[in-house]
């Protein structure tokens, strides 16, 4: 069964057994922000769509709710270049974020419909689709240093080596635990794609590539 959900939300409920499914599915393009009765959402129907922009934090300042995100750019310039895809998607969609930039390479961005003082499904739209853009190249390897920090943690003694890659000794639970570790970093495709190869005698080999 679909139904609409305010002006632009499409849901299907699937009924899978017992449960009920509630997928919520994006609007694939932004309306202008002075369309007629285009309101702020609720706190209640702006949480039920976090999970569609599962990066981004919603903030409360002053009142105004927002979508909030950072990363961290290899240097300031890249992080003109990060602003710079982003406005190309925000032309597009003609709806802007806030872009911040700060500590030469701290990058920070907030949405928010200003024409309404709140929350839009503009800004989520907005929201997914920076989320989308291919940027690893400009943003600082963290998540080889956090595999890095995890594998020291999770891997007791052995421990990995090297920022872009490494190896250690961890047991087959440890070695389950990185996988779907690399695996989520792997899936926010903010960085070059980790290969996690487990062994089976314990040597946990990944490379960054
Ligand atoms: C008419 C056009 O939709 C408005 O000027 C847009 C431009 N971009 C915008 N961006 C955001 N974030 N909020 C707005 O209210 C807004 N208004």
């Amino acid at each position: 069964m679909d139904g609409y959900f305010g002006t632009m939300w499409r849901f299907h409920q699937i009924r899978t057994g017992f449960m009920e499914l509630e997928l919520f599915v994006l609007p694939k393009k932004c309306v202008p922000c002075n369309t007629k009765d285009l309101r702020p959402m609720t706190e209640e129907a702006a949480k039920h769509l976090m999970p569609q922009v599962s990066e981004w934090s919603m903030v409360k300042e002053d009142g105004i709710m927002k979508l909030r995100r950072s990363w961290t750019v290899k240097s300031f310039k890249k992080g003109l270049e990060f602003f710079q895809a982003v406005a190309e998607v925000a032309e597009a969609e003609g709806h802007h974020p806030d872009l911040h930039l700060v500590g030469w390479n701290n990058v920070t961005i907030e949405i928010w419909t200003h024409a309404v003082g709140g929350l839009t499904e503009n800004d989520f739209i907005l929201a997914n689709k920076i989320g989308g853009l291919r940027l690893h190249h400009l943003l600082r390897r963290k998540a080889v240093t956090e595999a890095v920090v995890k594998g020291k943690e999770y891997c007791g003694g052995g421990g990995f080596n090297g920022s872009a890659g490494g190896e250690g000794y961890c047991d087959l639970l440890v070695q389950e635990m990185l996988l779907r570790r690399f695996r989520d970093l792997n899936a926010m495709n903010l960085f070059g794609k980790i290969e996690f190869a487990p062994s089976d005698f314990g040597l946990a080999k990944f490379n960054l590539t």
